[in-house]
């Protein structure tokens, strides 16, 4: 027990990890979405996932994805990174980095850009060319944000919380499992995405 622990979450894995706690507190029941911005020393400084607004009753407000406009979740749902911006603790995140689970639409993009964060990290993008992503590529490049895919762990790693016990772990194995489906990698393109 002289030693440190060797096993431990990377900076980018636990701010991704938090990201990935956040969405799930999302009651979209098709996407669920987390977002986590830290300042330029690393400090965690607004968190988020997507929602609808304050005092606006997620029973009242539709979830559905097609159909009259008017009738899905596009126009009413808040985006992750936009919770997370609004929710800042810290007037000033010039140079900060933003983790995401999904890669920011353009309205996201904008938000981001307006902000000052210069790094958009992200764990998935929606496959093909879809305008709201690549609008938003296109305005985060002309901006001079970096944009980084998440660099998964060479090795399995899951963590485990047990919110009966209270308990957490952190289980690493030397060898990538092939039959175990990635969740993250299955967002299909089928949704029209509007901010
Ligand atoms: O940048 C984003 N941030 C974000 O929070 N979202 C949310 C809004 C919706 O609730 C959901 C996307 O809906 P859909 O199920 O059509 O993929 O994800 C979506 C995007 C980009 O599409
Ligand atoms: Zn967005």
């Amino acid at each position: 027990m002289s030693k440190p622990r060797e096993d431990y979450l990377s900076w980018d894995e636990y701010f991704m990890s938090i990201a990935l706690l956040s969405s799930q507190r999302s009651k979209d029941p098709a996407t669920q979405v987390g977002a986590c911005i830290i300042n330029k020393k690393q400090r965690i400084v607004g968190i988020g996932y997507n929602g609808l607004p304050h005092g606006c009753s997620d029973k009242e407000l539709p979830w559905g994805k097609t159909g009259d406009w008017m009738e899905t979740k596009y126009p009413y749902v808040c985006h992750a990174e936009m919770n997370a911006i609004l929710n800042k603790n810290q007037a000033d995140i010039d140079g900060g980095t933003i983790f995401t689970t999904l890669y920011p639409c353009n309205e996201c993009a904008k938000l981001i850009i307006q902000s000052g964060i210069s790094k958009v990290v992200y764990a998935n993008k929606k496959p093909g060319s879809v305008p709201a992503f690549d609008a938003s590529e296109r305005l985060l490049k002309m901006a001079g944000v970096i944009i980084s895919k998440f660099d998964p762990p060479a090795s399995e790693k899951s963590l485990k919380i047990d919110l009966n016990t209270g308990s957490i772990s952190l289980d690493s194995s030397q060898q990538k499992s092939i039959s175990k489906p990635n969740p993250l990698q299955n967002i299909s393109n089928d949704s029209k995405i509007i901010a």
